[in-house]
């Protein structure tokens, strides 16, 4: 990718409460090599928590963002406040520390397309897209049957969707938090996000430790890339190449198969039968890492609605028609263990024998 080389560059880092993002940028701050670093935080209690950790004297040229969420209603002040702080300081690298509830996609979108108060990318240009994953955590929330030992580093907290999407969409990942679990279970940990994200380079940290060149100036941001390589949907399109419903073709076979890590992909032409599918939606297995994809239910044929989960939480809603394409069903399934004959079964058993109009309601929103 060619850009001019006077544009700044950015590193953004999300990630999960209490992963260690702070005490990332404190360590890049603490040893910015020949780098001027200004600091865009993020955080969405009244009180900017996290600017107020940030080391004292590494204050200067450090911006607060509180209360709100960069991903959302603070796009536009994201902006503004980058141009505001490259008129009035000089720095040769922006790092932006997003909330732990950001989603990563729309952060990239303002930083790389703008938003309604204008566009950095005259002068600016995204570099390195970080996130720092408590791995901890993920295990604890992952494996809840595991032995853990008895000093919790953090409080307990089920995987949720924005954690899964951050893990998704990344160049570059810290498994933080190391020190905190045993190492056969970190192979099975990274071996879980290396399903759910076979593209990013991915370090294990303790106290988020490393080198500031594997975050800072790696030129690895590349929108498409991103949301193309996300786990599930390589799943998806190794299970649509002919796999028959199984997709394991992420060049990690090993690592993930020696910790019962996988991916299945469900996969059907006939629709659902609403009121069915979301009692199957309602017991849904909190064992699983993610579900995403997308039904034909029997209620409405033209719409596609959308399937998502991470954990415990899961939704479905209308995301589009079907259009010219045919109707059908695709859900890619990755957890550890997976009992794919069972979800089959059941996932067959609340297949409807009418094609359309079977129900006039039925459970799922109807706007998107
Ligand atoms: N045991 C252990 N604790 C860590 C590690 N990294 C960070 N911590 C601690 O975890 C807590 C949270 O770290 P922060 O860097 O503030 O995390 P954060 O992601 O910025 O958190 P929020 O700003 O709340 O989203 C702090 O007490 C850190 O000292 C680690 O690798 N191991």
């Amino acid at each position: 990718m060619t850009h001019p080389s006077d544009d700044i560059p950015m590193t953004v880092i999300s990630g999960p409460l209490g992963a260690g993002k702070t005490t990332l940028v404190n360590r890049l701050l603490n040893d910015p090599g020949d780098r001027q670093i200004a600091v865009v935080v993020n955080d969405m209690g009244e009180v900017n928590v996290d600017a107020e950790l940030l080391d004292d004297d590494a204050e200067d040229g450090i911006v607060d963002l509180s209360n709100g969420c960069i991903c959302c209603r603070l796009q536009d002040d994201l902006v503004t406040e980058v141009t505001r702080l490259a008129e009035e300081r000089s720095f040769d690298y922006l790092v932006v520390e997003a909330s732990g509830i950001s989603e990563p996609i729309p952060i990239a979108r303002a930083l790389t397309e703008g938003t309604d108060e204008g566009s950095l990318s005259d002068r600016f240009r995204l570099d390195t897209t970080v996130s720092v994953v408590d791995a901890y955590g993920f295990w604890k929330a992952f494996d809840p049957a595991a032995s853990l030992p008895d000093a919790a580093p953090t409080p307990e907290r089920p995987l949720t969707e924005v954690l899964v999407d951050q893990i998704e969409f990344c160049d570059v990942l810290l498994l933080n938090k190391c020190d905190a679990v045993p190492d056969d279970e970190l192979d099975a940990v990274e071996a879980s996000i290396r399903e759910l994200q076979p593209r990013a380079t991915i370090h294990r940290t303790t106290y988020s430790e490393v080198d500031p060149s594997a975050v800072l100036g790696t030129e690895l941001f590349d929108f498409e890339a991103a949301r193309r390589r996300q786990g599930w949907k390589q799943a998806l399109a190794a299970a649509e190449g002919g796999e028959d419903g199984h997709g394991h073709d992420h060049g990690h076979d090993d690592a993930a198969a020696a910790h019962g890590v996988e991916s299945f992909v469900y996969r059907r032409e006939r629709p659902f039968d609403p009121h069915q599918f979301d009692a199957w939606l309602d017991g849904w297995a909190d064992d699983v890492v993610r579900l995403k994809g997308f039904a034909w239910v029997a209620s409405r044929p033209e719409t596609v609605l959308g399937v998502s989960g991470a954990g415990p939480a899961v939704q479905a809603g209308p995301i589009g028609e079907w259009g010219d394409d045919d109707p059908a069903t695709r859900l890619v399934v990755i957890g550890r263990d997976l009992d794919t004959d069972g979800m089959t079964a059941a996932l067959d058993d609340c297949l409807s024998d009418e094609a359309d109009g079977a129900a006039a309601t039925d459970p799922f929103p109807r706007e998107s």
